[in-house]
């Protein structure tokens, strides 16, 4: 993975220069390029890990001093996520945060003996997965410590157990999507999560964020798929679920998901696995507006037939794929829906969904218009890269809210990011689709184009507020499948509520108590006394 780009900077082609006038000119904007600088001009702090400390931590890892690394490339590579903000600070090469050494456990004995050894030294400890959060979650933060360390799972990569009569597998949090696909289609079984950062994010990391892949109709949310977890915390091993299903009490995977590295660092993760699809459909239909794709997506939602995939892209989305993709746009919306399975049960689904897709007024437009999309999802990315290059701002954002809420707080949030962006730097394309539905609503995810303008960042950063703030005033969650990190941090409390937040502190407390995991993400910080 680039430190300043997405996965291989190669991959991401230069803005063709016709293309590049015709945006600066919707965008009403001068564009000007923002080439990354070489990788040795970036300013990092200086290392202040302790000798006894890293003495310590070398014997967490059994002694190897490879697995303990403050190397230059090690720690810059482990500086930021990969959110818009994180790659243009590394553009930059200005205010690059740095842990000051990156410890790789391999196995979930060495992950307790560096918490443990990070808490005796009182060093902070960031768990770092792929590396791919969007919200600041692996920011190498110190908070009142000393000094700061990524621990990155890479080495935890293995399946442990596949249990093809339960139909479950193991699996260690630091396998990338492709290699436990890999590993679990060697036994006829798939995952199904299809997140687009697919390439690069890890299964611990989903765990620990609730990601939604985008078979989430089909396969679900991550969550949805986790049966157990273990996690080593600097007070021991915590295992958590049962499956199939258990009455012992609260749920305590709901403590490890979504826990961003707060309360524990998760090791292993129980998943529910299923048999590889012999066939996949993907086909495409119109809508004459957003307002009537929703609808016919809610009751595609209700029906007990449901596609594998189910996305729709309103009216500005559907045009700018189409341009992008050089074929005509469909005129009001585009909705996607795919099917995987057996043949049979493809196509019974396919026809059932056609019916309530025609029922709700849409258009088939049969597989054509969506030929390329399977091969080619996972392109968005370096698009982005191409575009930052080329002095063009691109960032998503996302929330969910039930169907009766969905509408009007698209239409706020739109309009709230149009009004932050506007003025003498040009204005912004905000583009949007549901890709997650659920018979009670869905998600919307937003990206927004823009100029870069003089401090890309200052503009972003005034973008989000707006944004943040008219989605908790719209009844949206802060966030579906990205966390909260430290971007959603401010909203996290209004969200959750003050009883809701004392509850998370007080958890915090019992795991960790020298609090050296992930200072600063996800948990309000208690009220200042007086
Ligand atoms: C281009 C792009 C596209 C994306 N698309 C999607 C998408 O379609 N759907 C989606 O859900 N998300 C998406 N994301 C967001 C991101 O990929 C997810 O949040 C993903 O789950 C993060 O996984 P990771 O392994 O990279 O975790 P990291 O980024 O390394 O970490 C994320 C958070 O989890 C913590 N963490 C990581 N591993 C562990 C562990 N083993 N134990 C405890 N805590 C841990 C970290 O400290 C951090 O707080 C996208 C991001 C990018 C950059």
């Amino acid at each position: 993975m680039s430190w300043y780009a997405w996965g291989d900077p190669d991959r991401a082609a230069p803005l063709d220069p016709n293309v590049r006038a015709l945006i600066a000119q919707t965008l009403g904007a001068e564009l000007r390029d923002l080439p990354p600088v070489p990788e040795d001009a970036v300013r990092l702090p200086d290392p202040a890990l302790p000798a006894a400390a890293r003495a310590d931590l070398v014997d967490a890892v059994g002694g190897d001093s490879g697995r303990v690394r403050d190397d230059r490339a090690a720690r810059l590579r482990h500086g930021a996520g990969k959110s818009t903000p994180d790659l243009l600070r590394m553009r930059a090469g200005r205010d690059v945060r740095a842990p000051d050494a990156v410890v790789l456990p391999a196995a979930h004995e060495e992950v307790e003996a560096v918490l443990a050894a990070c808490s005796r030294h009182r060093v902070a400890v960031v768990p770092f997965g792929g590396g791919t959060s969007v919200v600041g979650g692996v920011d190498p933060l110190r908070g009142p410590f000393a000094a700061v360390v990524a621990l990155d799972l890479r080495e935890m990569d293995r399946l442990v157990r596949l249990d093809a009569e339960s139909g479950t597998a193991v699996l260690q949090a630091g396998l990338r999507t492709p290699e436990a696909e890999e590993l679990l289609a060697a036994h006829g079984y798939t995952l199904g999560h299809l997140p687009q950062s697919y390439e690069y994010a890890t299964i611990g990391g989903y765990a620990a964020t609730r990601s939604s892949g985008q078979a989430s109709s089909g396969y679900g949310r991550f969550d949805s798929m986790v049966l157990a977890l273990k996690a080593a915390t600097p007070r021991g091993t915590l295992e958590a679920g049962r499956a199939p299903a258990s009455a012992a009490g609260p749920d305590l995977r709901q403590l490890l998901l979504g826990s961003e590295g707060v309360f524990g660092v998760i090791t292993e993760v129980t998943v529910r696995v299923r048999p590889l699809p012999s066939a996949h459909r993907d086909e495409a239909w119109a809508f004459p507006s957003f307002t009537e794709g929703a609808a016919a997506l809610r009751a595609l939602a209700r029906s007990p037939l449901r596609p594998t995939t189910a996305r729709l892209s309103d009216e500005t989305e559907t045009f700018v794929n189409a341009a992008l993709s050089g074929k005509e746009a469909a005129p009001g919306c585009l909705a996607v829906v795919g099917f995987d399975g057996e043949e049979d049960d493809v196509e019974a689904r396919r026809a059932a969904c056609a019916r309530v897709l025609s029922g709700a007024g849409g258009t088939p437009l049969g597989s054509e218009p969506v030929a390329d999309w399977r091969g080619s999802r996972f392109h968005a990315p370096y698009l982005r890269d191409t575009l930052l290059s080329a002095g063009v701002l691109a960032e998503t954002l996302e929330t969910a809210a039930t169907w009766a809420d969905l509408l009007p707080l698209y239409r706020a949030v739109s309009g709230a990011v149009s009004q932050a962006l506007k003025g003498p730097e040009g204005d912004a394309v905000v583009l949007c689709h549901i890709s997650h539905t659920y018979p009670e609503g869905a998600s919307l995810y937003f990206t927004v184009v823009t100029a870069a303008g003089e401090d890309p960042s200052a503009r972003w950063e005034r973008a989000k507020r707006a944004a943040g703030n008219a989605i908790a005033e719209g009844g949206g969650t802060i966030s579906h499948h990205h966390a909260v990190g430290t971007d959603h941090l401010p909203w996290m409390e209004a969200e959750i509520g003050p009883l809701g937040a004392e509850v998370l502190r007080a958890v915090k407390e019992r795991l960790d108590p020298e609090g050296v995991l992930n200072p600063g993400k996800l948990i309000p910080p208690p009220p200042q006394r007086a």
